[in-house]
């Protein structure tokens, strides 16, 4: 199977992108209610990761510019070959899976307005010009991506389009001058803030999270949603709009999840999330309180498949943040989920100033560290059998599922870098396979940030599994929901329970007890590892 390369490549290629450093506070005026469609010709949307209708900014432009749209998925078979470095799949079964929903329901949604969505199987740099020139389109449109897997197709695409050559149209032929080649149009359309709205350009990016979000919160605004007309035909002439590919078509084997949380790809599903998540059962108020759980459906919002697939807006949820605070509350709970979808951006952000360092092993940093890749230690985390409940039933979820809270994925993150020494990217990798709301800014990113090579090096974490264990399932319950054989273990000797469970593949490194990072440094933690170090006193006699 074919593969990406994360090949060097210089930075965005500005005459196909959107614009990095835009003037701050510049605002879209181009669209309002009322606007009138009042373009000629075809347009193409490449859709990427926007699979959505509510606020697609790429859709609305070509369907102004144009007479008919044209909106096209390029099923690209790079996606679902293996990872750079551990040959891992490079689209696990569940978000395949997870993509054909997505795509499935943009189908449908398209068609309620008029228009359909072509599948293509192939690559997007193959299947694109050759549209282009069968269509006449003058300009396709797509959203603009960051990274280099990504920016290569990007690269590709254009050129493909360069040797694509539109013939005049009859009815205004004006000599050989008017033929034309089709333009790519890139469209910044996946995080809250718009990058033309930053306040400083790429390279100055700050360093630290914290004062990017000072600056965004005090000199920018959250722009509007684009809302799309309810008509957006005539569709083009197509013989044949392309099936959607099953798992089997695309070298996977279908995998059910038996227990955890069911997601279901696409807009629908995504809206009705928001929708059941603030207003139907009114959790946004105790956000903050509750975010740091595991187990079950509503500690968070679980909306990152969907804005990972570009199902679900960022600005949409914002909106529905400021009517929530409107007509019912506002609190820091209100608030922190903003809070977190800036960390979203600022990943994204970081992964321009980053480039591909992202994914070096020194990380931006160019942290010099002798990482091991011991198969045995990286198995056993993966497929949960480290002899460590929490580490394990999070690992099990993963697999099951696709999702693992943000507590589990931080404490994985630190056992694997930190207990096992293992290489950060074979743990990062693991991720690009499993995950759901797989996200190369995101996940690259806060394994980089976890492993202390990231850009901001007044973070360094290690994450104490007793005071973990104690703090957010103190009796075991998560564990025991995905461990059912410790069920039958005393609630106080779940995360420690001895040779009623397997045996642990490594110590900790730091003890029981933890090396302090500033949360442990509590009573609490002191407390929470005392505990550990006896419930592990009290396995050591047993055993
Ligand atoms: C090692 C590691 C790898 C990760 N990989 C990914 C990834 O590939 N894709 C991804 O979307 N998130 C990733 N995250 C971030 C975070 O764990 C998930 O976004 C979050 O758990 C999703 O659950 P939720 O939607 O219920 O989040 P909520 O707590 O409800 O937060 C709301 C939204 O804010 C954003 N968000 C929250 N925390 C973070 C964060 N730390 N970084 C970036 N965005 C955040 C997400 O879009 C999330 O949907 C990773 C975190 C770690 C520690």
């Amino acid at each position: 199977m074919d593969n990406f390369k994360r090949t060097k490549l210089p930075s965005l290629d500005i005459s196909v992108s959107c614009r990095l450093i835009g003037p701050s506070g510049r605002r879209f005026t181009w669209y309002s209610s009322n606007t009138k469609r009042s373009g000629k010709g075809t347009a193409i949307v490449w859709f990427r990761n926007d699979l959505r209708m509510l606020d697609n900014e790429a859709l609305y432009k070509a369907w102004f510019v144009s007479e008919t749209v044209l909106p096209v998925y390029c099923i690209d078979p790079r996606l679902f070959g293996t990872t750079y470095h551990f040959g891992f799949p490079k689209t696990g079964a569940l978000r395949a899976q997870f993509l054909i929903e997505c795509l499935a329901d943009l189908r449908k949604n398209l068609m309620k307005r008029g228009l359909n969505l072509l599948i293509q199987h192939g690559k997007p740099e193959d299947v694109l010009p050759s549209l282009a020139k069968a269509y006449g389109a003058h300009t396709v449109y797509a959203q603009k991506e960051t990274c280099s897997e990504e920016l290569l197709v990007e690269r590709l695409v254009n050129k493909g389009l360069q040797q694509v050559v539109i013939p005049p149209s009859p009815e205004k032929t004006t000599g050989a001058t008017a033929q034309k080649i089709p333009r790519l149009q890139f469209i910044w359309g996946t995080t809250l803030y718009n990058i033309d709205d930053l306040p400083f350009d790429a390279p100055s990016l700050p360093d630290v999270y914290t004062q990017f979000r000072k600056i965004v919160e005090a000199k920018c605004t959250v722009r509007s949603c684009i809302k799309l007309p309810t008509s957006l035909g005539p569709p083009p002439e197509v013989g044949d709009w392309g099936c959607l590919p099953s798992l089997e078509q695309l070298g996977l084997s279908s995998q059910n999840v038996s227990k955890g949380m069911k997601f279901v790809g696409g807009e629908t599903a995504a809206l009705s999330r928001v929708y059941e998540y603030f207003w139907k059962k009114d959790l946004l108020k105790v956000y903050k309180e509750t975010r740091n759980g595991m187990l079950g459906p509503d500690y968070s919002t679980k909306f990152s498949p969907w804005l990972a697939s570009g199902s679900l807006s960022p600005r949409y949820i914002h909106e529905e943040v400021k009517r929530y605070e409107k007509e019912r509350q506002a609190n820091s709970s209100t608030y922190w989920v903003l809070f977190e979808l800036i960390w979203r951006d600022y990943f994204r952000f970081l992964s321009i100033k980053c480039g591909n360092s992202l994914f070096h092993v020194g990380g931006p940093r160019k942290v010099a560290h002798q990482w091991s890749q011991d198969k045995n230690f990286f198995e056993s985390w993966r497929d949960g059998r480290t002899g460590y409940p929490l580490i394990d039933a999070n690992m099990k979820e993963l697999s099951t599922t696709g999702f693992m809270s943000n507590r589990g994925r931080q404490i994985v993150c630190s056992f694997l870098v930190r207990d096992m020494g293992i290489d950060w990217r074979m743990g990062a990798e693991w991720f690009e396979t499993c995950l759901l709301d797989y996200d190369p800014c995101s996940n690259y990113g806060n394994w980089t940030y976890g492993s202390g090579v990231g850009n901001d090096p007044r973070e360094d974490r290690y994450f104490s599994i007793p005071k973990q264990a104690q703090t957010y399932d103190p009796e075991g319950e998560y564990v025991a929901y995905w461990l059912p054989q410790l069920k039958t273990v005393p609630k106080d000797r779940r995360h420690f329970p001895g040779n009623l469970y397997i045996k642990q593949i490594v110590p900790l490194k730091f003890g029981t007890a933890g090396r302090h990072h500033k949360e442990d440094k509590s009573i609490g933690a002191r407390k929470a590892n005392q505990r550990g170090r006896e419930a592990r006193g009290n396995w050591r006699q047993i055993g």
